[in-house]
């Protein structure tokens, strides 16, 4: 198969005429098909059911953006059985084979790129850029697990003895299900889905709650691009009721989850006890949430240190598992950089992601709505409000980016994950202190660094326990191919999406010597 050499897809200029005029065609295009009703795609049937999840667009309450059928747990045992049957004959199917279908699907998603994005504006409410992000990332990850699959299918590099012939391939595990997050949509939900189906799994794919549309819209990708039915088989639902029920079946081989730390335990817990008749330890893939932290040394721009820590806490109304929810800033320069921040914080804009400009949309839902407003009360007492502090204006689920000083670093807000546009400020005595600060959660998923001092930045290489660790800019949007991603301790299990190591956790290797 020849295939040019992996790169990033480039992010979208909407200030170019042309580019603009794209995005705003699609979102037109894609508010005409809001509303509409979609199935349960099980081995390839598309199924109806009577209980159904209503998405709604979270900048516009009364906005339905689609009605999808709801599985009950006979319908995600169906889908356990067609993923079965289906992968009785997937796991032989060339590695080629398979990642042709991936490129496929990725030159579909290239040419409806604006339309890709115009359905995350209105289903998770991403700003143009950030949806933008979000489908390129998707892009990516198809482009990028289809080159390593391939890779992976070549002969492995043993240590060759005399007189006997070595070879180790890797195999596919068996089922597997998805169950992705809210939050990337598009990117996370295709990579996860993407990465286990090109190393020769059958999955069933739980979309999550708030948005399963823009993840119907790409099981039907799949079928244009020519996967075979039985592969992926989407199955809505909810997670206490099919979660528990697919992750607990003797017959899942692996369960690839991206989501809060609660549900990641539980699932963690649940997947460790062997069921009847199981065969297999279940393998879980599990990238949780963050409490991340930009530390800012002295002797740096505080306006550049500012527009990092403001850019990694609000893009996407911090709903971000990388988002910086912590700064903690020296001493020495920390009412510099508090104001700038401030400053910063107070010229961003909120309102409906679809307008042109808007710098926050809302958060999802109204859990998320409730859950983060409690935690701006929380840390008005916790700390000195600089910005922000409460609800926007608006028929969604608007609220104003948040700056909170002067936070202790126990503080709940300073501990917890919000997962909201809600930033702590923590002072720090000094670089050993705010490396501390940073490392004291049970956390470690993103963190950054601003510092000119070389000795103190190859302390925080070393030092800064966290899986993507950044010196000197944003520390959101890490890069398929480029900064492999994952955390450490309570967010996850590092297993580095787009990565090359990614593609190994869901294979067995196996090892096979014939003596000449
Ligand atoms: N580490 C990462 O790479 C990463 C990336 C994105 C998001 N996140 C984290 O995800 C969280 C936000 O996403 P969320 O709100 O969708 O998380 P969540 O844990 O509420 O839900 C994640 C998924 O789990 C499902 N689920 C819920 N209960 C279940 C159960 N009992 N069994 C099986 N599945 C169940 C949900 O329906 C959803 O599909 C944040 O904590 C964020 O930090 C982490
Ligand atoms: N990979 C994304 C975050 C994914 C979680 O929300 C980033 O690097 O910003």
């Amino acid at each position: 198969m020849a295939v040019d050499v992996y790169r990033n897809e480039p992010f979208m200029d909407f200030t170019q005429p042309d580019i603009r005029e794209k995005m705003l065609s699609a979102l037109k295009k894609v508010e005409a098909e809001l509303g509409r009703e979609y199935p349960l795609v099980i081995g390839g049937e598309k199924i109806t059911t009577a209980d159904k999840s209503t998405s709604i667009n979270p900048s516009n309450k009364d906005q339905v953006i689609g009605v999808v059928s709801k599985a009950d747990q006979d319908l995600a045992e169906q889908a356990m059985q067609s993923a079965l049957a289906t992968f009785e004959w997937w796991q032989d199917v060339e590695p080629k084979e398979r990642a042709r279908i991936l490129l496929k699907a990725a030159a579909i998603m290239r040419r409806r790129k604006y339309e890709f994005s115009a359905w995350l504006v209105y289903e998770a409410g991403k700003n143009w850029a950030e949806a933008d992000a979000d489908t390129a990332e998707a892009i990516d990850f198809m482009e990028f697990y289809a080159r390593e699959m391939v890779r992976l299918s070549e002969d492995q590099n043993l240590t060759r003895i005399a007189g006997e012939d070595n070879e180790l391939v890797y195999l596919p595990l068996g089922v597997g299900i998805v169950i992705p997050p809210w939050n990337f949509p598009l990117a996370i939900m295709v990579g996860m889905t993407t990465a286990a189906i090109v190393a020769g799994n059958t999955v069933v794919l739980k979309p999550a709650t708030p948005t399963p549309v823009i993840a119907a819209k790409f099981v039907e990708l799949l079928e244009e691009a020519g996967l075979p039915g039985g592969v992926v088989n989407f199955c809505n639902g909810s997670g206490s009721v099919i979660g528990d029920y697919l992750v607990d079946h003797p017959k899942t081989r692996f369960i690839s989850f991206t989501g809060s730390k609660e549900v990641g335990i539980r699932i963690y817990e649940r997947a460790a006890k062997v069921q009847k008749g199981q065969i297999w330890l279940k393998r879980v893939v599990a990238e949780m949430g963050g409490k991340d932290a930009l530390v800012v040394d002295k002797g740096v721009n505080a306006l550049e240190a500012a527009q990092a820590i403001v850019t990694s806490a609000f893009g996407f109304s911090g709903q971000k598992c990388s988002a910086a929810s912590r700064a903690i800033v020296h001493a020495e320069i920390y009412d510099e950089v508090v104001n700038h921040v401030a400053e910063l914080t107070r010229k961003l804009t909120v309102g409906p992601s679809h307008i042109e400009g808007v710098n926050l949309g809302p958060v999802v839902d109204e859990s998320a709505y409730n859950s983060i407003l409690k935690y701006i009360e929380i840390g008005k007492g916790e700390g000195r409000l600089l910005a922000g502090g409460g609800k926007a204006e608006g028929n969604g689920f608007f609220i104003q980016p948040t700056v909170i000083a002067d936070v202790d670093r126990n503080a709940r807000i300073a501990q917890e994950e919000i997962f909201g546009p809600v930033l702590a400020i923590i002072k720090a005595e000094d670089f050993d202190d705010a490396l501390a600060i940073a490392n004291g959660t049970e956390f470690g998923l993103t963190g950054g660094v601003f510092s000119n001092d070389r000795f103190n930045l190859k302390k925080a290489r070393e030092k800064f326990h966290v899986g993507n660790l950044y010196f000197n800019r944003k520390i959101t949007g890490a890069l398929v191919g480029v900064q492999p991603f994952g955390g450490f301790n309570m967010s996850g299990t590092d297993s580095k999406a787009g990565g090359y190591d990614y593609l190994l956790q869901f294979t067995q290797a196996k090892c096979v010597v014939e003596r000449f």
